[in-house]
């Protein structure tokens, strides 16, 4: 019924632009939401009063609200796969919450971070040694997808509040990776971490045999143990290939591989930044989660995002969404942001089994302002397609001393969701080529080149500095909005389900690339690429 009545609303909108609408001097405030210090500005959409009524009434036929405690208070939402979704539990002080199977769940979550703190700060201290005496300079998380997308992208951006050893990340399984990273280091002083949910995937497992060799080649097997750490929810996993079982962090089911930063798959960034910070991380997530159970309608930010992505993706039929931080330290994001929201919403079929009633979540891709606007602006404000803009800034940075090169970077931000709103006619084409001497046929052609052709939606989220706690506020946004996104499009956001045939057809081509088996039951394609492989390999 909703979708109906968002649909026939966006034909009736006809040619309103959002200049038309920010005419209104009320809009910037009333299409806005703030929670706290942070400030979410959807003003530059074309969304307009009616149109937030009608997403608000569909989220409220999903049963967003209904779902939304369900998953707080641990039912199985992730109904695919029977388990609960409780990463919000990893950032919520307690002392009582969700239960699973009857059981409360947050003593183990506490326990665990006691856990990972006495070992971070062993590290970070020197009281969790090397086996040759000293100090660990270094520390090597191997992990891939949501155990390192998420803590990759953490660290860059808290490199302000880096004070331990160096943190390095290894995911590809593509040599060069470990190569290139353990050719710095020296395996007297470095410490390996396995972060692997399932402690099975491939990449993780081969890289972490390469660095287990690699660490007993300098300090021999008796020794190697000294040197790991893992993190997992198989623990039986961990224990087989070695780990003592003090130097394993585990979690449970109920979280998610691309929600698991905030547990042990965090630790690397726990060392980095020490527990205090990592628990200022904790806390901003938890403001979220709080925000996200207590606010009404129009003033909840992770909701408004979320059907601000619905209005974009599923109403006007915009098929990618950009992630653009005016933020160097935040240039992960949208890598990310990829996994999150792709592989949670990147699906076709409604939870019952049954096909979706409207396409699925959008691509998502971006890259750092201003980086990005010397690359890829071109197509965004000039091209055939209209790509919704999702801005990311900080009013301050932490330079005081380049704090010019900062309002630089703002500038910037501000000055491109003005741009795309406001755009430039023709007639000021035309104008600006009369100023430069040229007339008739000409100066229509060289005009034309130069109109903008405006009204494209962007949004801006802007807060103070980017703090630990601020970063766990914006990571829970993103959270919660993919949540919203898949409850209204009815799906499930917590499987991944097709991740899994590429997996098994790699599995089973590498004893036929490695000459074992025969590639005569593959297609003509893929036969010629092992050929061609087989032919220039040494
Ligand atoms: O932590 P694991 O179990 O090694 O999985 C890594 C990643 O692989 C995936 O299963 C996808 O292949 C992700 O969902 C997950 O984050």
């Amino acid at each position: 019924m909703s979708w109906t009545s968002l649909k026939s609303h966006r034909a009736m909108q006809g040619s309103v632009t959002i200049a038309d609408l920010l005419q209104d001097p009320a809009r910037a405030s009333g299409f806005s939401v703030r929670m706290d210090d942070m400030l979410f500005d959807y003003s530059k959409t074309t969304i307009d009063a009616e149109a937030r009524d009608l997403l608000l009434t569909l989220a409220d036929e999903a049963g967003v609200a209904h779902r939304r405690e369900a998953m707080f208070a641990g039912e199985k939402i992730n109904e695919t796969e029977g388990r609960a979704v409780l990463h919000t539990a990893l950032r919520d002080p307690g002392p009582h919450g969700a239960t699973v199977d009857g059981v409360e769940v947050l003593p183990g979550v506490h326990d665990t971070l006691d856990r990972m703190e006495e070992f971070a700060e062993g590290l970070r201290t020197g009281k969790v040694r090397p086996v040759n005496g000293g100090r660990f300079t270094d520390i090597v998380n191997i992990g891939i997808g949501g155990s390192d997308l998420g803590p990759a992208m953490a660290m860059l951006a808290l490199a302000p509040y880096h004070d331990g050893p160096r943190v390095h990340y290894v995911s590809n399984v593509d040599g060069a990776h470990i190569h290139d990273t353990l050719a710095d280091l020296d395996p007297d002083t470095t410490l390996v971490i396995v972060a692997s949910k399932t402690f099975t995937t491939i990449e993780t497992m081969t890289n972490a045999e390469t660095a287990r060799s690699w660490l007993k080649r300098a300090i021999g097997e008796q020794a190697v143990g000294r040197h790991l750490a893992a993190l997992s929810s198989a623990v039986d996993k961990t224990t087989k290939w070695g780990i003592d079982p003090s130097r394993v962090f585990g979690f449970e089911d109920w979280v998610g591989g691309r929600y698991s930063i905030w547990g042990p798959v965090g630790l690397g960034l726990m060392i980095a930044v020490g527990a205090k910070r990592f628990r200022e991380f904790l806390a901003g997530g938890h403001d979220m989660d709080l925000h996200f159970r207590e606010a009404e309608g129009a003033d909840n930010l992770p909701l408004m995002l979320a059907l601000v992505g619905i209005w974009h993706r599923q109403v006007c039929g915009y098929p990618t969404r950009a992630v653009l931080p005016y933020d160097q330290r935040l240039s992960r994001l949208p890598a990310y942001l990829q996994q999150l929201e792709m592989e949670s919403n990147g699906k076709s079929v409604a939870m019952d089994g049954t096909g979706l009633e409207v396409v699925s979540g959008p691509v998502v891709w971006g890259e750092p302002g201003t980086n990005g606007q010397h690359a890829f602006y071109q197509l965004i404000h000039q091209g055939t397609e209209v790509v919704p803009c999702e801005f990311l800034v900080a009013a301050r940075g932490h330079e005081p001393e380049l704090a010019h090169q900062h309002a630089l970077l703002v500038a910037n931000c501000l000055a491109q969701s003005e741009a795309l709103m406001q755009g430039r006619s023709l007639d000021v084409a035309l104008e600006l080529m009369a100023e430069k001497g040229l007339s008739g046929a000409e100066q229509e052609r060289q005009a034309r080149h130069r109109v903008f052709p405006g009204n494209r939606p962007s949004t801006t989220l802007i807060y103070p500095l980017l703090t630990p706690r601020v970063l766990g506020r914006i990571i829970a946004l993103y959270e919660h909005r993919v949540f919203v996104e898949g409850v209204i499009l009815g799906i499930n956001s917590y499987d991944q389900w097709g991740v899994e045939l590429g997996k098994e057809l790699a599995v089973a081509l590498a004893p036929v690339l490695a000459g074992d088996e025969d590639a005569a039951s593959k297609d003509g394609s893929t036969r010629a690429l092992v050929d061609y492989v087989q032919a220039h390999r040494d």
